[in-house]
């Protein structure tokens, strides 16, 4: 007896289904850390989506989840201009600079309230998106013109292939980090192998996302905070607050150690609570941001040549590392 034939639209349909559950149970899985499918149930709904993009190459999109296991070998990285150049934010490293700032800010935004966010030891990436699908990744570079690494950034599972909503184009700006966990794991892989480790977390992270072949980034483990939108198209977000869960809404990773303050006191209060916390995160921290919440208050304030006026990094006192010294015999 015949097989009936599944007619196209019906297989066609069945793939836009996978490619959602599977995206859907990355978010779960990577994001939330609180995955909905078993390994089982996932790699099945994978395998499906593979059979058919097999079976219908022209149904293969870029988006699809299929697209993140890499595989795409960089020759050299092409520059890209930014659309809006990722500046630097001026450091602060004690109570009395942030007073300074803070002091600064208030002749211009009187009523001015702060967000805190944590301060991930990363390496920036600007992410573009276009009718909702990722069009391209790049590095921050000298801030103007980065390296193109899409094929790379692909591979990090806690950056959305397809936006919730296809926004004709939006740009988002994020840490590239690896967890403390991957380091760990890559560099004991990297000494069994007879090969050089990495310093710490960020130079590791740099390392595979300026990697030429994106197999190999695929394997590092690399994540993605987001925190910050070029204004998108139809939705514009009057603060911080906003834009963070705007960004969570679209399918990012916001870091959740965010807080509002309405003192400066209260921010140098929190940054001396976070500097005893900061070997409590997964991830390496190198201080907290500062930034003035309203977006009209961050309008006013403007920019100096290199940095926002709205923003300040707090940076960490470095750490005293109880150093051995080794003990000198002298012979007399
Ligand atoms: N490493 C970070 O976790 C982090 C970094 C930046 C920036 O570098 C940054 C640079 C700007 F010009 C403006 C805002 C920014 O906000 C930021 N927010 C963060 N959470």
């Amino acid at each position: 007896k015949e097989q009936p034939k599944f007619d196209e639209s019906q297989l066609f349909q069945r793939l836009q289904e996978l490619k959602e559950r599977i995206q859907e149970a990355n978010y779960q899985y990577y994001g939330l850390d609180q995955p909905k499918l078993t390994d089982a149930e996932y790699d099945a709904l994978m395998q499906e989506l593979l059979a058919l993009e097999k079976a219908h190459p022209e149904w293969k999109t870029s988006d699809s989840p299929s697209q993140r296991v890499g595989g795409y070998i960089a020759k050299e990285f092409p520059k890209i201009r930014h659309a809006e150049p990722l500046l630097s934010l001026d450091n602060a490293f004690n109570a009395g600079d942030l007073q300074e700032f803070d002091r600064r800010v208030r002749m211009v935004a009187p009523q001015a309230e702060y967000v805190v966010e944590l301060k991930i030891d990363g390496l920036t990436v600007a992410l573009t998106y276009e009718d909702g699908v990722l069009v391209r990744g790049a590095t921050r570079g000298d801030g103007e013109v980065g390296e193109e690494i899409t094929a790379n950034a692909r591979t990090i599972s806690t950056i959305p292939l397809r936006l919730r909503k296809p926004l004709s184009r939006l740009d988002v700006r994020g840490e590239g980090y690896m967890p403390k966990s991957s380091f760990a794991q890559l560099n004991q892989e990297r000494e069994e192998a007879g090969l050089s480790t990495f310093a710490n977390p960020r130079n590791a992270a740099a390392g595979s996302l300026r990697q030429q072949d994106s197999k190999i980034t695929a394997q590092r483990r690399l994540s993605y905070f987001a925190y910050q939108v070029l204004t998108p198209e139809g939705t514009e977000l009057a603060s911080q607050t906003e834009v963070l869960s705007f960004l969570q809404e679209q399918g990012f990773i916001v870091n959740p150690e965010f807080k509002i303050f309405s003192t400066i006191e209260d921010v140098i209060g929190y940054c001396e609570e976070m500097a005893e916390k900061r070997h409590t995160f997964i991830y390496d921290i190198d201080g907290l941001v500062i930034k003035v919440n309203d977006m009209a208050q961050q309008r006013e304030l403007g920019f100096t040549a290199k940095s926002p006026r709205w923003a300040i990094a707090y940076k960490f006192p470095a750490e005293q590392v109880e150093t051995v010294v080794e003990s000198i015999e002298i012979r007399v």
